[in-house]
């Protein structure tokens, strides 16, 4: 196993690492509760409706199926992202497990990026926290040494859509309402470098160089022909898929996959991992002006005045709005071209 993999599972988080409990009964299942402090508690990990972080581990298989269940949308906050590094490391460290599929709890949202209101009207400090811990999701999601395949059950923008790239596969439900991509310049932000590098590698230099600077979203059928996501199937069909997707990776001798993959991802890894502390100080700065709080204010009103013009919201007009708004792109056929 390369040493990059190994650096970047090493000594992250260790006060936390091991706080996790196995639920007794149900042997197999980590539940994790939004609030920190409640790891410690003797009932941890049980179902109650606050669970965010939610693994099922397959221990025939040694495959891990995680859900992102933090409804409304799965939006990434600080609270999610260091309960999510936690779960990572525990699987990282559990000799047994050798896969992850990693979807969501929440129906027809995969994740909804970065929560907006962490990156609005806070502190810098709060700020630098904050993106250290997105860093730090990027780092161990896209150098892990497990096999990863993403089973993308929703919408997928922006800080969504980077965590199914770093997945090795992504398979993606075949709903038209479901849309994914890179959306940060629609809200007035600029995707980071190492965003930009991670699509970059999955999709090549001009589908990144259309998506980003339009900030495009696509439909599953789109993300398809540009090779953002690997497959489609139907919604009912997609676990199933991802299982058997996993069996197909876990043929290849672990020691050799995860060095291929080293060899592969590690210069990317490498250009962040070299520069995090300069990353954050960019990041704070860049948010912290007053144009771009402006941006994310107008973007996060924007959002809720889609739904104030229907009454009532039923779920399926708010995701016809949401498509409407941001799917379909005329830019689309750019790429097709190209
Ligand atoms: C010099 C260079 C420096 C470079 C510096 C780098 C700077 C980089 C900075 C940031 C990078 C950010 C990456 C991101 O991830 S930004 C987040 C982008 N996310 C989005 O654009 C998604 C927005 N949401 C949607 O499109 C929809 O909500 C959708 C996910 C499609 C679901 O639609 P629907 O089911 O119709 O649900 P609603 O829209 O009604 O939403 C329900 C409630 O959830 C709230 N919401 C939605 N998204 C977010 C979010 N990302 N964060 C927080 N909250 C969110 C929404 O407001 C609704 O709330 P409420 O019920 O109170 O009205």
């Amino acid at each position: 196993m390369a040493a990059v993999l190994r650096k970047l599972i090493q000594g992250r988080l260790p006060a936390l690492a091991g706080v996790l409990c196995r639920r007794s009964g149900n042997e197999g299942h980590l539940f994790l509760n939004s609030s920190g402090s409640t790891l410690m508690q003797p009932r941890c990990g049980y179902s109650s409706p606050t669970e965010s972080v939610i693994v099922e581990m397959d221990k025939a298989t040694g495959v891990a199926l995680l859900k992102l269940n933090i409804p409304p949308v799965n939006s990434l906050s600080l609270p999610l992202l260091t309960e999510l590094a936690i779960v990572l490391d525990k699987l990282e460290m559990d000799k047994h497990c050798r896969g992850l599929i990693l979807t969501s709890a929440v129906p027809n949202i995969f994740s909804a990026g970065l929560n907006l209101f962490d990156m609005m009207d806070k502190p810098n400090e709060h700020y630098s926290e904050f993106w250290r811990a997105v860093q730090e999701i990027w780092i161990k999601l896209y150098g892990s040494s497990l096999a990863n395949i993403a089973a993308i059950n929703g919408s997928s923008p922006a800080g969504g859509c980077l965590l199914a790239l770093c997945s090795d596969y992504r398979i993606m439900a075949n709903n038209p309402h479901f849309t994914i991509g890179l959306n940060e310049t629609r809200l007035g932000i600029v995707a980071p470098f190492w965003f930009k590098d991670t699509l970059l590698n999955t999709v090549g230099k001009r589908t990144t160089e259309i998506s980003l600077n339009l900030g495009a979203l696509y439909s599953p059928t789109e993300a398809l022909s540009l090779h953002l996501v690997d497959r489609l199937v139907p919604e009912t069909q997609l676990l199933s898929a991802a299982t058997e997707e996993m069996g197909r990776w876990l043929q290849v001798p672990d020691h050799a996959r995860q060095i291929t993959k080293s060899m592969i991802r590690k210069s990317t890894l490498e250009g962040l991992l070299n520069q995090r502390e300069a990353d954050i100080k960019n990041f704070v700065e860049f948010i912290s002006r007053d144009s771009i709080q402006k941006s994310l204010q107008f973007y996060a009103q924007s959002l809720q005045k889609q739904k104030q013009h229907i009454h009532p919201p039923s779920s399926s007009c708010r995701q016809q709005i949401s498509s409407v708004t941001f799917a379909r792109s005329p830019w689309y056929s750019l790429i097709q071209r190209s």
